[in-house]
């Protein structure tokens, strides 16, 4: 891509179907049209238009402001994934495909898309802190809700055997194309919530919002195995009690608290 290009400006008082179909005649570059005003750009000079558009406008008798300036090319898609920032949480490194990962951290990429889950919310950071300290190599998980399946993924970076579920499709179809990306194995996925799941797992992790949560615990806690562990997130602090009650019967492990975001970490 070129650094610069040339922007050309017609904006002719009348005759306007004249100098459009003279600039048509002249260049190939795409041209836009803006109230009355005609533009080409072009990588090309297009100093040598401005000579002949004055000669034709003064010939035809036609006031015409025309102007051709030299203009910097901004490079959009550096521009993007510029914005787009890795992130550090504990042991792992999220980042996306154009970033390198870093030594002596876990890598995990995930490039933007329409699920949830590049490490940047407060919710999925303290989940990840929670797999870090609470899961265990060969430990059956299951992610409920799982987004962009980045919990998911950690998990299995850390040796866990892993299934994921969300209500939305394209969050699954996120997750199995992440862990493609991750080059990580899944052992099941499917669409739906936690009541559809066919066993008990040692970890069963969720962050949704707190009242699915309250909906779905009594799933959530079914499909743990007795001393297996529930992680759950997704919860603002107002919303801390409410929650808390549903898991009341469970031995408390962790609480994290990030800005107005709650994550729990609870023992069966
Ligand atoms: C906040 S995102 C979490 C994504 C990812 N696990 C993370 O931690 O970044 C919540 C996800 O839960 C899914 N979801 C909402 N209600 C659900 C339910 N009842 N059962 C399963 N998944 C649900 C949503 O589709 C969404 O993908």
């Amino acid at each position: 891509m070129s650094k610069e290009y040339f922007e050309l400006k017609i904006k002719p008082k009348d005759n306007y179907e004249l100098f459009l179909n003279l600039i048509l005649s002249l260049t190939d570059d795409a041209i836009e049209e803006n109230n009355g005003e005609i533009i080409v750009r072009s990588e090309e000079s297009l100093l040598d238009f401005l000579e002949p558009l004055e000669k034709f406008a003064s010939a035809i008798n036609t006031k015409c402001e025309i102007s051709c300036e030299k203009k910097e090319s901004i490079d959009w898609i550096k521009k993007y994934q510029d914005s787009i920032q890795a992130v550090e949480v504990g042991n792992f490194y999220i980042r996306p495909s154009w970033l390198e990962p870093k030594e002596d951290k876990i890598d995990i990429l995930i490039d933007p898309a329409l699920a949830f889950g590049s490490g940047h919310h407060e919710t999925t950071s303290s989940c990840i802190l929670a797999i870090d300290e609470f899961v265990k190599r060969g430990d059956e998980l299951l992610d409920v809700g799982t987004g962009s399946g980045i919990l998911a993924i950690a998990a299995a970076k850390k040796g866990a055997v892993v299934d994921v579920c969300d209500t939305d499709e394209i969050c699954i179809e996120s997750t199995l194309s992440n862990f493609e990306l991750n080059e990580q194995k899944i052992n099941n996925s499917w669409v739906g919530s936690v009541g559809f799941a066919k066993k008990k797992y040692s970890v069963v992790l969720a962050n949704i919002i707190a009242d699915v949560l309250v909906m779905i615990s009594d799933d959530l806690i079914s499909s743990t195995k007795d001393g297996g562990i529930i992680i759950v997130s997704g919860i603002l602090d107002k919303h801390e009690k409410r929650v808390l009650n549903r898991f009341s019967k469970l031995e408390e492990l962790k609480i994290i608290h990030k800005n107005e975001w709650v994550t729990m970490v609870f023992k069966k």
